[in-house]
């Protein structure tokens, strides 16, 4: 069983994967509590579904990409099968995989990209420095979306940057969108100090990326 808050069909509107049609299934449970969560709803809702019956909306959507994000999947028990029965589909190319990796767990990696978007000082919760070394050791097709929306986010996001040995590139810099500042604001704002550290964007290499889908108002 998986804790299904809702399914919907959209563009992938962040990271590496941007554009991409997808059909993207939202978890209902997270214990994290950041505190500018843009899916709050999230936290507890839905019901629990069977593999059968996710299998059967996604093998009927008959696209291609698979989104699975939350509330936090890794906190979903049979996450493991879930994965292993999508990515036995010939239909289906990618199953992308958010997580804000504060737990770390071994998945099945087949047809699987793993983005690991860790949440910034901002949101109020703890940074996952050791997990995060974790999943840079075990997983091969991992994406760094590091959300970020003041400096102490970016300095945060650079120390770390700084005691990793070696990290996944392009790595994805995603401006974060709080309720108090109007989202394009925040992007500019966010933009001209990542420029304002040459030193930065010389060593790695990035894409700053804002979440196309709030732009657009979908989904
Ligand atoms: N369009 C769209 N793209 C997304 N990519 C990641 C999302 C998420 O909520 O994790 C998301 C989302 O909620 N909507
Ligand atoms: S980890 Fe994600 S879903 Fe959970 S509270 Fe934070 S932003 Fe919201
Ligand atoms: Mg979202």
């Amino acid at each position: 069983m998986i804790r299904v808050c809702e399914i919907f069909e959209s563009i992938q509107g962040e990271g590496l994967t941007l554009g991409a049609p997808s059909i993207f299934i939202r978890t209902g449970k997270c214990s994290v509590g950041c505190k500018f969560c843009d899916t709050k709803y999230s936290w507890d809702s839905g019901r629990d579904y069977t593999l059968n019956e996710i299998s059967k909306i996604v093998q009927e959507s008959r696209i291609p990409e698979v989104v699975i994000t939350g509330g936090e999947p890794l906190e979903e028990e049979d996450l493991p099968e879930l994965l292993k029965e999508l990515s036995s589909f010939s239909q289906v190319r990618r199953i992308t995989l958010e997580t804000c990796g504060h737990m770390f767990r071994e998945l099945p990696k087949e047809k699987l990209h793993l983005v690991v978007s860790p949440k910034p000082p901002t949101m109020g919760v703890k940074f996952p420095l050791s997990e995060l070394q974790m999943f840079l050791k075990f997983y091969t097709d991992l994406e760094l979306k590091f959300t970020l929306f003041s400096e102490e986010d970016f300095s945060v996001i650079k120390d770390f940057l700084n005691k990793s040995k070696k990290v996944p590139e392009p790595i994805v810099l995603q401006p974060l969108n709080v309720p108090t500042e109007n989202y394009s604001e925040t992007c500019k704002r966010v933009i001209s100090l990542i420029f304002s550290n040459r030193d930065f964007i010389n060593r790695y290499r990035i894409r700053i990326i804002p979440q196309v889908h709030k732009f657009i108002g979908v989904k």
